[in-house]
């Protein structure tokens, strides 16, 4: 066992040493790996600081050094990096204290707001009214708001005064504070933000070894992620989680374990460090017993060099990383069950089923109506014989329909399937269903009993899923057949405010049973507030589902970041559309460093704003299935393209009535109002993945009528 004197960053230190040169950073590194070999060291001058016993000095550089925190005997931390003429200017300014509700180590900056707004005399008739005035300091403290920064916070009056404050305060007063000036009901705050956070037993604040061990105190925890601190590039996700992502990634669940949460949460970096946590605790080896996937190829190769870049090749080497489809194709050719058959894309099959019905001369049938019966119910429940379909229920589906029809569509797919056949193609949800089947057959306690075959072991001890909202029925089918049913079996991220996919499932009925397990992140890493709340106005009067048959809403959404409010404005016609575009990018100075992006409906109107682009002698590149085709440029997509990915500035275009949603599903108006609803709410989604993908900068056009789906307070904001 390694007894050696341990000393870990704290999330605050890292930021300040951050802004060192390089040859400090570098020496910083010396230094935590020198005290960490012999703390009596007499080069390193280790010495306490009056103020605060547990604090003590270190010298880093002639010109730094450390302020560390004396947690136990022989455990350290490293709060601060200081120039040495600072290091007793600012001993009283900061207090290191273990927050009662979190119990993790928190940084209180004790500093005055403005020109010290503690105890500022201001004539009774014109004090304005504090903020948080509503709450008394014991529910404060209960909320987790640090007790040092009471005083400070009882005296704000001005939203200046309280971004000045929540700049430099710890992580959850921050929080806190900030869900509460936004009106957040004090319920909802603390069961929304508080309650995730909480220890899960007794606090004693004078237990700092067991504070450090806790999730809420943000640390280092080895050489190699503090190099990855020091290294350039420098990934913060890499390192420090938020305590509500981290005890997510930590927890032991007894069974299959689902993360919700609004876009740029984070949950696909919590998705990557589950795969890191539960890589650590498998035996050696050189298999690859955990599965990583997610919806399309370029996400998966998105997850591979971020898991890789968390954890190194030796972690990625232990993880088969793969996107659903593909995983379904492999497990297909691996039984030779594909027949040589070519896979065709699912948009095809309204049209190849209009084909069959006039090639067999059948009449009396809607082609689209059976593509979309064949596609949901009978591959989407990964249905296998005309009594199962018999019995299948048929949600989402519209019309009813009599023993008779299903008996004559049973019969319809069988011919339509051979007929495929015949031109030696497939579905890609065909080859989901057949890889189910596989893999459920292959798994069943009785297969090949008293034959050579025998139970064959499940794939993989553990399947981590992201993007989970878009996945079939068959695909989870399959996937609930790769592992064994139990402990830390299945981890699923994902949104399905995002679904862009037609599948809703039900977990429950296909064996993946969250039941309990289910938890949701609140907070945007990515997004301004202001964006935010636009995008959530575009969300206006639908209801999601919670992949279980439960309704989902993104109560507690939020953000700590803000910026300018996103613009709304129209054109005439399309034409000049284009031409607010390429005003908007020369406003923005036409970065073609990969930072903007142009996301449009169609994809007839991405290949018009690129000649547009290009006319104007801007690089545009294309966001092709793979993703973007070079990482500089302006890059142009259609909506569909955008999933999971993230621009500083975003321009959504083409935002117009009978663009978005689309023209073509209004014909499901009367004639399928619940096919109608599915396609609409779809659509919205799209709107607002594209929306939610900006950090900073969002502009949104259309030309003509605008979108149904921007709302009159959007279409009529003032231009800034
Ligand atoms: N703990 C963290 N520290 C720093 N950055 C973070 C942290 N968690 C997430 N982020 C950043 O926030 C952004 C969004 O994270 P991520 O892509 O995981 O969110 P998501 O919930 O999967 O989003 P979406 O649903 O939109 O795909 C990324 O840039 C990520 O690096």
């Amino acid at each position: 066992m390694n007894t050696g004197p341990t000393l870990r960053m704290l999330d605050r230190a890292d930021k300040e040493v951050m802004a060192l040169t390089r040859a400090d950073k570098g020496a910083v590194y010396e230094f935590m790996h020198k005290f960490r070999h012999n703390p009596d060291n007499p080069g390193l001058k280790l010495k306490t600081l009056a103020g605060d016993t547990r604090l003590m000095s270190a010298r880093v550089t002639r010109d730094y050094r450390a302020l560390l925190l004396h947690i136990a005997a022989r455990d350290y931390l490293l709060v601060a990096v200081r120039h040495r003429s600072e290091v007793y200017d600012d001993l009283s300014r900061y207090a290191y204290r273990i927050n009662r509700v979190t119990g993790g180590i928190e940084v209180v900056d004790l500093e005055p707001v403005g020109d010290s707004i503690v105890g500022r005399v201001v004539p009774p008739e014109e004090s304005p009214r504090p903020l948080f005035t509503d709450y008394t300091d014991a529910q404060l403290l209960e909320l987790g708001v640090a007790e040092p920064l009471l005083p400070q916070i009882r005296a704000l009056t001005t939203e200046a005064e309280l971004l000045e404050l929540l700049d430099r305060a710890p992580q959850l007063t921050t929080d806190v504070l900030f869900a509460l000036y936004d009106g957040t009901r004090y319920e909802q705050v603390l069961e929304q933000v508080t309650k995730p956070v909480r220890a899960d037993e007794p606090v004693d604040p004078e237990d700092y070894a067991r504070a450090a061990e806790r999730p809420a105190t943000q640390v280092t925890s080895d050489d190699e992620a503090l190099q990855a601190v020091l290294g350039d590039p420098f990934n913060r996700w890499q390192i420090f989680l938020h305590p509500t992502q981290r005890k997510l990634v930590e927890r032991a669940y007894t069974g299959p374990a689902r993360v919700g949460g609004g876009p740029g949460t984070g949950k696909t970096i919590v998705a990557l460090h589950r795969v890191a946590h539960l890589a650590r605790h498998l035996p050696p080896g050189s298999d690859k017993p955990i599965l990583l996937t997610t919806f399309n190829r370029n996400l998966a190769a998105d997850l591979r060099t971020r898991l890789t870049a968390l954890g190194g090749q030796e972690l990625t080497a232990r993880v088969d990383i793969v996107n659903i489809d593909r995983l379904a194709n492999r497990v297909v050719a691996e039984a030779k069950a594909g027949g040589g058959r070519r896979v065709v894309d699912d948009n095809q099959v309204p049209v190849l089923w209009a084909e069959f019905l006039v090639e067999t001369a059948e009449t009396g049938w809607d082609a689209e109506f059976l593509a979309a019966e064949w596609t949901q119910v009978i591959l989407g429940q990964v249905l296998n014989s005309r009594t199962e379909y018999f019995k299948a229920r048929r949600p989402n589906r519209g019309r009813s329909l009599t023993r008779v029809e299903r008996d004559r569509i049973w019969q319809l797919t069988e011919r339509f399937t051979t007929w495929l056949d015949g031109r030696g193609i497939w579905t890609w949800r065909q080859v989901a269903q057949r890889a189910a089947r596989l893999e459920m057959d292959r798994t069943a306690p009785h297969a090949g009993e008293g034959s050579s075959g025998g139970f064959h072991r499940p794939r993989y001890r553990h399947v981590v899923v992201d993007e989970a909202q878009d996945l079939s029925a068959a695909h989870w089918k399959m996937l609930r057949a790769m592992v064994a049913a139990g402990p830390d079996d299945m981890f699923l991220t994902g949104d399905t405010h995002q679904r862009i996919y037609d599948n809703h499932v039900t977990l429950g009925s296909l064996g993946v049973n969250i039941r309990g397990r289910s938890s949701r992140l609140t907070l945007s890493y990515r997004t301004t507030r202001q964006i935010l709340a636009d995008a959530l106005e575009l969300m206006t009067g639908e209801v999601y589902d919670d992949l279980d048959g439960g309704a989902e809403d993104l109560a507690g959404y939020r953000s700590l970041l803000r910026g300018a409010r996103p613009i709304f404005r129209g054109a005439g016609t399309w034409a000049e559309e284009r031409e607010l575009i390429v005003e908007q990018l020369n406003s923005w100075g036409s970065p073609t460093d990969g930072s903007v992006a142009i996301c449009v409906p169609t994809r007839e109107l991405a290949n018009e704003v690129t000649a547009r682009l290009v006319a104007e002698d801007i690089s545009a590149v294309e966001i092709g299935a793979d993703g973007p085709r070079r990482s500089d440029g302006v890059h142009v997509g259609t909506m569909h393209r955008f999933k999971g990915l993230e621009y500083q500035r975003m321009i959504i275009g083409g935002v117009s009535d009978g663009l978005v949603p689309r023209q073509a599903m209004s014909q499901y108006r009367d004639r399928d109002p619940k096919r109608y609803q599915r396609e609409r709410q779809r659509d919205r989604s799209l709107l607002f993945v594209a929306a939610t993908r900006a950090r900073d900068e969002l502009a949104v056009f259309w030309h003509g009528t605008p979108s149904p789906f921007l709302t009159s307070r959007l279409v009529q904001r003032p231009l800034p």
